[in-house]
């Protein structure tokens, strides 16, 4: 037997593993790296997070992948360098992290890498009939084991679109397993470029767990940052809350196929970037909107919208728990709009539930790798969106 395959076996085999979960989400502000102890899988799957490290990307790095991120242009030998090139510095990036920490690569089973999504492009985004749902994440898993000398579980979308998925939200795995509580319905809101939630029902029911994106969380708020002042993104929401709503550039904004369709679906930058924003100010005649205005328009867009879509699976008599996590949580302006719109919701951090928010996505990646390891069988129901699946691909160091 190959010895590489033989080691895997014997990391299967163990009772708890340790694994790292890495995630470089639509922000491009840095990688989030969660290292991860796992034990069991499924529903029984227990997860405590050791230690958790964003370690930011400098500005070059994101103009790099910032020259193909979400766009339907390319210069495709940019592509082919970035997807090694991304592999390489993400295993590099650990390689710091556990010297930070005064570990070795030996002391890891796995490494569980998102890669750097570039391109989502759902069927009913791309409209054309005869290809199905897509989505692009480079950073090769072989660069990341052969950099590290760690197996590494990568590319874990692929498969979700494989079995009539869209390759997202995979959190809804994560959550279930993680955060399922008997007794409480629960609504795991992650606010990141993009918005998704899960919804765990109070019976804990896998049949009727529930996932969609709702549409723009930061990504919007954090490209006008960018232009009016010059920074990543609105710190603590200082612009947005000088501001005040616009009602015609907000219905504007509203004013798309994607929120009248139904859930589970996904988007991306790729759909809510400047130049959707650009063309509902255009719409509306409100492309003189002061600065501030504008930010504080986006943030109700956001809100809105995150708060439309939650609001559209609650039941009246039923209470609710919202547990937020993603960079968004931290964002004072978008968390009291939210809740001023969901006045019937406790709001909570998962970090009352022991996973920090901002750790959760690459949590998330080391719980599907465990699942690839020792799990898999958990079925969520014959449904679009959840498919009873086992996700991700193995990369040999050697
Ligand atoms: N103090 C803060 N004030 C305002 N916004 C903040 C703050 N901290 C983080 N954010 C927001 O959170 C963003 C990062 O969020 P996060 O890391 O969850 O996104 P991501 O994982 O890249 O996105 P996605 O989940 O869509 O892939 C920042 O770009 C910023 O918009
Ligand atoms: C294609 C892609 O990278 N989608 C991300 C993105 O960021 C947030 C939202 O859009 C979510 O659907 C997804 O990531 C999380 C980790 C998920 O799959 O649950």
């Amino acid at each position: 037997m190959n010895v590489q395959i033989q080691q895997l076996y014997t990391i299967a085999r163990k009772t708890e593993r340790r694994i790292i979960g890495l995630m470089s989400g639509t922000s491009l502000d840095g990688l989030d790296v969660a290292l991860c102890r796992l034990s069991g899988s499924g529903p029984d799957t227990t997860v405590l997070l050791e230690r958790f490290a964003t370690v930011p990307y400098d500005e070059e790095l994101k103009a790099e992948i910032r020259t193909i991120f979400a766009k339907r242009e390319i210069e495709f030998e940019q592509l082919c360098l970035l997807n090694p090139y991304i592999g390489r510095l993400h295993g590099q990036l650990i390689l710091d992290c556990l010297a930070l920490w005064g570990l070795q690569p030996a002391d890891i089973d796995i490494i569980a890498s998102h890669g750097q999504t570039v391109y989502h492009a759902p069927k009913r985004q791309h409209g054309r009939a005869k290809f199905p749902n897509a989505t692009l994440q480079i950073g090769d898993g072989d660069h990341v084991a052969a950099t590290t000398g760690i197996i590494t579980i990568s590319d874990f979308r692929q498969k979700h679109i494989a079995l009539g998925g869209e390759g997202a939200p995979l959190a809804v795995y994560g959550d279930y397993f993680m955060f399922s509580a008997r007794g409480e319905h629960r609504i795991l809101l992650n606010m990141g470029g993009i918005a998704n939630f899960t919804y765990l029902p109070a019976n804990q029911d896998a049949g009727t767990v529930f996932t969609t994106d709702t549409g723009p969380g930061n990504t919007l708020l954090d490209a006008y940052a960018r232009r009016v002042l010059g920074k990543p993104y609105d710190e603590g929401g200082q612009l947005a809350s000088r501001g005040n709503v616009n009602t015609e550039l907000l219905n504007a904004l509203k004013d798309n196929p994607f929120f009248g369709t139904s859930f589970p679906k996904t988007t991306g930058p790729e759909v809510f970037n400047t130049s959707y924003v650009e063309k509902a100010q255009a719409a509306s005649q409100t492309t003189a909107v002061a600065p501030a205005d504008l930010m504080a328009t986006l943030v109700q867009f956001s809100a809105d919208t995150i708060a439309d879509a939650v609001g559209q699976l609650m039941q009246s008599g039923e209470s609710y728990v919202v547990y937020l996590s993603g960079g968004g949580a931290h964002n004072p302006a978008l968390t009291t709009a939210i809740q001023t719109l969901l006045p019937n919701c406790l709001f909570k951090r998962t970090d009352e539930l022991g996973i920090d928010g901002d750790a959760k996505e690459a949590v998330l990646f080391a719980v599907l790798a465990n699942e690839c390891l020792v799990g898999g069988t958990t079925s969520f129901g014959d449904r679009q969106g959840v498919p009873t699946v086992s996700m991700g691909k193995i990369s040999f160091p050697g």
